[in-house]
């Protein structure tokens, strides 16, 4: 199986690197910085299942993907309008679109411009940066890819997906409820991420608040509300088993968003937080929570 990743970085570098490292075909498709970055310093891993380095095959031009079939997509949500020219110029070549990334919003946009037939449902978990080089630093253990279809799919290719994956050695799970799966993470990212963003620290501040902590059942439940409201079947328990979850987490964890913030990098604040709250007023559910979290956030959502 032919993959390309686009979005070589944080999360697609990392995990299109481990099934490179594999020994599978993978062409990374990237931009000029990327592209002078990955050449000149190959792509690098410092990772706590032990770091590693390939010489990435790396493409700028969709027209040089060779008989693509898979194409991991590692970009940021505010990215994806941008290379739907490139995705639609793979999916002309034979490839199915598998994005990883954190929201729910873009297989919409996915799934009209390129055919819901071509794309898969997917998401990770990993905690994963890109340093000032360009390497990527993976600081816990997770490193989790969740697949499935969204609509039928030859079961023998998403076989085959899953285990590359495995040889690859991350955990992966191929199921038939991604929805769900996506929703449930979606519940927890836009949770995790809004708080330790609006604080500016890792959860073990909020956890060891009171106020704070309270605050964050608020604005997990606000968000289980909403997918409740979208009819998608999570777990009866879900706030308090995402409560439960960050308060066995280590103290140090924190968001890809609070790491963007730091960073001076643009924010995903639309694409979560934003999507909530259109889905919040379309389904006439309060969302104070949602509300502050985006205000607050919202002066930085584009950058330095
Ligand atoms: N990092 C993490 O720990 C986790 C992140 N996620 C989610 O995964 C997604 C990706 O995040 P992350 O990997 O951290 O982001 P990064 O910013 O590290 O990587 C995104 C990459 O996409 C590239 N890119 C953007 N547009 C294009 C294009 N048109 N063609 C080629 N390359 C392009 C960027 O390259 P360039 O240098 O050219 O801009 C960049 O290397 C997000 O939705 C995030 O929320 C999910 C779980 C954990
Ligand atoms: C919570 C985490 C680390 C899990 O993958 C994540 O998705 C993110 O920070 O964007």
């Amino acid at each position: 199986m032919n993959i390309v990743v686009l979005g070589a970085g944080a999360v697609g570098g990392y995990f299109g690197g481990k099934i490179s490292a594999a020994g599978h075909p993978v062409q990374f498709l990237v931009r000029k910085r990327r592209y002078e970055q990955l050449k000149n310093r190959g792509l690098k891993v410092e990772s706590v299942h032990g770091d590693f380095s390939i010489e990435p095959n790396l493409i700028i031009d969709p027209s040089e993907a060779e008989n693509p079939d898979l194409v991991i997509l590692g970009l940021k949500n505010y990215h994806i309008e941008g290379a739907i020219p490139q995705l639609k110029q793979l999916v002309e070549k034979g490839a199915k679109i598998l994005p990883l990334l954190n929201g729910i919003e873009h297989l919409d946009l996915l799934t009209e411009e390129l055919g819901q037939e071509n794309v898969l449902g997917g998401l990770c978990y990993i905690e994963s940066t890109l340093n000032t080089e360009g390497d990527i630093i993976q600081t816990s253990s997770m490193h989790d890819v969740i697949f499935g279809p969204l609509t039928s799919v030859d079961q023998a290719f998403l076989q085959e997906v899953e285990s590359i994956m495995k040889q690859a050695e991350f955990n992966v799970t191929l199921t038939d409820s991604i929805l769900e799966e996506i929703w449930k993470k979606f519940v927890f990212i836009t949770s995790f991420s809004g708080i330790t963003s609006a604080v500016r620290a890792p959860i073990g501040v909020v956890i060891q608040d009171q106020v704070a902590s309270e605050f964050l059942r608020d604005l997990i439940t606000e968000v289980y509300e909403i997918s409740k409201a979208r009819k998608i079947a999570l777990p009866e328990d879900t706030v308090e088993s995402v409560m439960q979850k960050l308060q066995g987490a280590s103290p140090k964890f924190t968001s890809s968003m609070h790491r963007d913030l730091q960073k001076g990098l643009p924010l995903e604040l639309d694409s979560l937080h934003g999507y909530l709250l259109k889905l919040g007023k379309q389904h006439q559910i309060e969302t104070p929570t949602l509300k502050a979290i985006y205000a607050l956030l919202h002066p930085f959502k584009e950058g330095e």
